[in-house]
């Protein structure tokens, strides 16, 4: 039976251009479609840093919630924020074609900063362990919002740069005057790719959507998420992953850090295409059996609710 899918987002701009991307595809295909947009916790809670949220999966909790009280159909998520567990009921349906996986810094003046006591800003963990790691005489203050709030308190303050995603920026077309690409810096699990989920019983949406499904995108975030799934268990750490494809085979890189920067837990390793579903979870498992277990001990309790 023909119907309308209606597809549920987050109200930001970003999120806006995403979803307006899978409507575009959907429609392109013959489908009927319409936006519905929510405000989620995420954006309404801007004074607090995210882990002490205490909560995973703050940004598309309300979307869940909308879909699983049947308002709406699908709901299209930056992969990167979507908690490795979906609620029962709820699948993954399409994973788009990823854009620009890269961190950039978007800095002011110059950047003589670089070589001393910089002060940078950004909420992420993973980004603030990875600059301090790089740059330990700098300091990390905390930055929240979403990239249009980002970029205003960037130049609102007298910080001399603020990290961001270089795929947000490119799709709500805001190109800062002076940035750098972080290529140094390991991206977020799935960063740069569009996740579009439905209900596990909506046939008729879940093969609509499976004509948007990427199929190298969705191998790379499987074997990032699978990575991030094995050492985090349910705590968000500063973790980082990044899968490639080659010609014959698939890269990947992981990080595990201290929320200091100091201590770090690297793996580069590459796997067939055969063998892709169990690679993440075995990259994780080599980090966790050479002190990463002990080091996420520490992040559980360091990073528990006060
Ligand atoms: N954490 C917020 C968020 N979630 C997705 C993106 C951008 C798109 C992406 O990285 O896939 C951003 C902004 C940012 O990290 O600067």
């Amino acid at each position: 039976m023909k119907k309308t899918i209606r597809i549920g987002t987050r109200d930001s701009e970003l999120a806006l251009w995403q979803a307006h991307t899978v409507q575009n595809q959907l429609n392109a295909l013959g489908y009927t479609t319409e936006i519905i947009a929510v405000k989620s916790t995420g954006d309404l809670i801007l004074d607090k840093p995210l882990y002490e949220l205490g909560i995973t999966g703050i940004f598309t909790k309300t979307l869940d919630v909308a879909m699983l009280k049947g308002e709406v159909d699908i709901a299209v998520h930056s992969m990167k924020d979507v908690p490795t567990s979906l609620p029962k009921g709820i699948v993954q349906a399409a994973v788009l074609e990823r854009a620009n996986t890269l961190d950039i810094l978007v800095h002011k003046g110059n950047v003589d900063f670089l070589n001393t006591e910089g002060v940078i800003a950004t909420g992420s963990l993973r980004r603030k362990a990875q600059w301090l790691h790089r740059y330990p005489s700098h300091t990390v203050e905390d930055l929240r919002g979403n990239v249009n709030t980002r970029m205003q308190k960037l130049h609102d303050h007298s910080w001399n740069g603020a990290i961001f995603a270089a795929a947000g920026l490119e799709r709500i077309n805001l190109k800062p005057d002076t940035f750098i690409n972080l290529d140094w810096m390991i991206p977020a699990p799935a960063q740069g790719a569009m996740l579009v989920v439905a209900m596990e019983e909506d046939t008729y949406t879940r093969e609509a959507l499976q004509q948007l499904n990427h199929k190298e995108t969705e191998i790379c975030t499987t074997i990032e998420r699978n990575f991030l799934k094995t050492l985090e268990g349910g705590c968000t750490a500063p973790i980082g992953a990044l899968a490639t494809i080659e010609k014959d085979s698939i890269s990947f890189e992981g990080v595990l850090f201290s929320l200091d920067g100091k201590e770090k837990h690297y793996i580069k390793k590459s796997c067939n295409f055969v063998d892709y579903k169990s690679f993440g979870e075995n990259c994780a498992q080599i980090i966790l059996e050479q002190g990463g277990a002990v080091l996420m001990q520490q992040l559980r309790s360091q990073l528990k609710v006060k």
